[in-house]
């Protein structure tokens, strides 16, 4: 195992759920921590609830699926850290509908953010890691990545693409000694899926899915996890 005590990781969607926890559990690992949000407020709420840590916080305020905010917030950061050892893509949105009853708007907003916006950080971050000659970058897809179910097309459709384009730009990025990979977590319990018919204490807490994020960027960097399923042990209906 290596010791990741004072890289540096910049994780997108960090304000809440998943993206938060990642956050937390790479700040306690000595980890210094930027978070993207979009929304100032809660922004700022996340970003002081991560300094109890004693860490460097780093919060940036930009819209993932906007180039020009991307390039303004990897501008902030160089100014901030020396170098980005690990970069979490895991700002997502997801929206449930039949597919009859959905707009080509309901699939570009979904496809801005759930691919452009790796799309965009990757291509920031991806050049700084190549110099550097090492680096982590984990994106979160979803099992809808894997398996589409009803009424769930389009968001799947956006996951099967993060998955796509990962397995590309993994092969790419190997000589370099950069490690991108791809997680595929079940029904995790955030404001994402909002109500679940699932007992809460039996679903998946995003604690669980920073754990092995953090287990994943302690392997020694000779080898690498390519991709890994999370599900429920024993999901309990209500
Ligand atoms: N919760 C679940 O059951 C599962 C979630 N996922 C994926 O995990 C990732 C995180 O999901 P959750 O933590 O559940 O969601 P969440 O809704 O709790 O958090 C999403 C985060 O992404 C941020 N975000 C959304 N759009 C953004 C944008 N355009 N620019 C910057 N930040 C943006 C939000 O502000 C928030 O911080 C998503 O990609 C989601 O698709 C995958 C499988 C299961
Ligand atoms: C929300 C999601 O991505 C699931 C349940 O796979």
């Amino acid at each position: 195992m290596q010791d990741i005590t004072g890289k540096y990781a910049v994780i997108t969607g960090g304000t809440r759920g998943i993206g938060l926890a990642t956050a937390h559990a790479l700040a306690e690992e000595d980890v210094n921590v930027a978070i993207i949000g979009r929304n100032a407020d809660t922004l700022a709420d996340a970003a002081d609830s991560l300094r109890k840590h004693d860490v460097q916080i780093v919060a940036l305020n930009g819209d993932v699926s906007r180039n020009e905010d991307v390039t303004r917030m990897l501008n902030e950061v160089k100014d901030a850290f020396p170098r980005i050892d690990i970069l979490i893509n895991n700002a997502g949105i997801m929206k449930h509908m039949p597919f009859l009853e959905s707009s080509e708007d309901d699939l570009s907003e979904m496809m801005n953010v759930n691919l452009f916006g790796i799309y965009n950080m990757m291509h920031g971050v991806l050049p700084m890691m190549q110099e550097q000659g090492l680096g982590d970058v984990i994106n979160i897809s979803s099992m809808s990545g894997l398996k589409a179910s009803s009424h769930s097309a389009l968001y799947s459709a956006t996951k099967y693409a993060v998955i796509g384009m990962t397995e590309g730009v993994m092969q790419e990025m190997r000589k370099h000694n950069i490690r991108v990979s791809y997680l595929t977590p079940s029904a995790v319990l955030t404001d994402l899926i909002g109500e679940s018919s699932l007992k809460e204490e039996s679903m998946t807490h995003p604690e669980d899915i920073a754990d092995i994020i953090v287990s994943q960027l302690k392997l020694n960097p000779r080898t690498f996890i390519k991709t890994s399923q999370m599900w429920a042990t024993n999901p309990i209906h209500k």
